[in-house]
């Protein structure tokens, strides 16, 4: 229903993606990363990732209109599917064991690793205590959220399709496809584990990540705040995930729906990118083929706008969409504020203005304490953020160099923060002394 059909779908049949080595993820810095060794999936004629994304998308559901139709900044992610109560989820379990179990399956059920998980109905079932709502996460378009703790201890975030919001029709084709999404893995990407499709239930298992949302951080919700030295890290985390999607797989992927809501943290405040739920194969390089959507598919706010303008869509998208969350790290906004007078509704737009008039000090989040250190890191930030968020796809700079580039701010911001501290310090002492004297 909300499948996009791409253009190049037909040229780009390659399949595989290369699996991760592990001095890959989390690299230090991008200028140490070297192409990884290759491990294509025999070619099957067909894009798998569309249709994992034709699936998922299917599920993660944000349509929209046609940019003639809409503005841009009034989209509404449209849910066209009701959520399930307690009684419709207890009688699917029900009639769900009756039927057919499917599964990503791997020669050893010992060995678990992402994307080898093999998973029975009964397991999810036990996992999640029946679906209990107190294991309840979250609720999103493709439906309940819940967090489980298989045998061996291992803890997953279980996300329960609603009814109706896959395609039937792609239930059997899509365990191949599902395998090879599994074998993205960085530790910067949220994994997948595995799927199960037993009778009417659609499962998708992945790793749990126990602390909430970027979003829910920068709203400060039950009590959780981030500091800029936080924020920077994400950055960066975020900055190196989208950056192994786009050029370390075998093929590019393109995320489609970098939001904050979709940057889940650890304990330790590291981000995690989640929701493949757009991704799509990127623009063969070599022919210089884009995909051409028809449907533009993303989140209000974070949408590149010769994307809605063009239905093309390239690495480049998602560039922009982390301008956005750049900016919206620093000022601590939504992407659209609705509620605000008309000139700092569009938060982008507000931050860049605020930036380029030399006053960028004044876009810094009010809870963050705005140091000179802080207030340098803050212009070097949006100064990257400006050149995501250039109109124009090819101003715009790579995944890559956004890593790069908040690197040596980060470098910077920890070195002035250290001499920061120690003249604090040592003019505290020496005041200290006046005093006793
Ligand atoms: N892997 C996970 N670990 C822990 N919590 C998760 C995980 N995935 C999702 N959640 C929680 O469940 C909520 C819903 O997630 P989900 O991805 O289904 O929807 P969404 O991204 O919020 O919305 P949409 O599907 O419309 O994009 C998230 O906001 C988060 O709180």
């Amino acid at each position: 229903m909300t499948s996009s059909i791409s253009s190049s779908r037909s040229r780009n049949p390659s399949s595989g993606l290369r699996s991760t080595p592990d001095r890959f993820a989390n690299s230090p810095s991008f200028s140490s990363y070297s192409a990884p060794l290759v491990s294509r999936k025999p070619d099957s004629g067909r894009n798998p990732l569309t249709v994992v994304a034709r699936f998922i998308s299917g599920a993660f559901i944000a349509c929209f209109a046609p940019p003639e139709t809409a503005e841009w900044n009034n989209f509404k992610v449209s849910n066209e599917f009701g959520a399930p109560s307690v009684a419709s989820e207890t009688s699917r379990t029900t009639s769900g064991r009756q039927g057919r179990n499917r599964g990503i399956y791997s020669n050893s059920t010992k060995e678990r690793g992402p994307g080898n998980m093999n998973f029975t109905m009964d397991e999810i079932l036990k996992a999640t205590m029946n679906f209990n709502t107190a294991f309840k996460v979250g609720q999103g378009g493709f439906g309940t959220v819940y967090k489980g703790k298989l045998d061996d201890g291992i803890l997953v975030a279980i996300k329960r399709a609603k009814m109706g919001v896959y395609d039937k029709h792609l239930g059997v084709e899509f365990q191949s496809e599902v395998t090879t999404l599994a074998q993205v893995e960085h530790l910067n990407l949220v994994k997948f584990y595995g799927y199960l499709e037993h009778g009417d239930e659609r499962i998708l298992v992945m790793e749990y990540v126990p602390n909430g949302t970027l979003r829910e951080h920068l709203d400060g919700v039950n009590g959780k705040e981030l500091d800029f030295a936080a924020r920077l890290d994400i950055a960066i985390d975020v900055a190196h995930a989208i950056t192994y999607l786009h050029m370390y797989t075998d093929h590019p992927i393109i995320h489609r729906d970098i939001k904050s809501s979709n940057i889940l943290l650890t304990e330790r405040l590291r981000a995690k990118v989640a929701d493949f739920g757009f991704a799509r194969l990127a623009a063969d390089t070599d022919s210089g083929a884009t995909h051409v959507s028809t449907q533009v598919k993303g989140t209000a706010g974070y949408l590149d706008p010769e994307y809605l303008k063009t239905y093309h869509l390239t690495e480049k998208s998602d560039v922009y969409s982390f301008g956005v969350l750049l900016v919206e790290l620093v000022t601590g906004r939504r992407p659209i504020e609705s509620k605000r007078e008309l000139k700092e509704r569009i938060t982008p737009r507000w931050a860049m203005k605020k930036f380029t008039d030399g006053d960028a000090i004044s876009a810094l989040d009010p809870r963050l304490e705005p140091t000179a250190v802080t207030n340098l890191a803050l212009e070097k930030i949006l100064e990257l953020a400006l050149q995501c968020l250039a109109p124009r796809r090819q101003s715009r700079t790579s995944m890559r160099r956004c890593g790069e580039v908040l690197w040596s701010i980060r470098k910077d911001y920890r070195e002035q923060s250290v001499l920061d501290f120690r003249s604090l310090s040592s003019t505290s002492q020496r005041s200290a002394s006046v005093k006793e004297q």
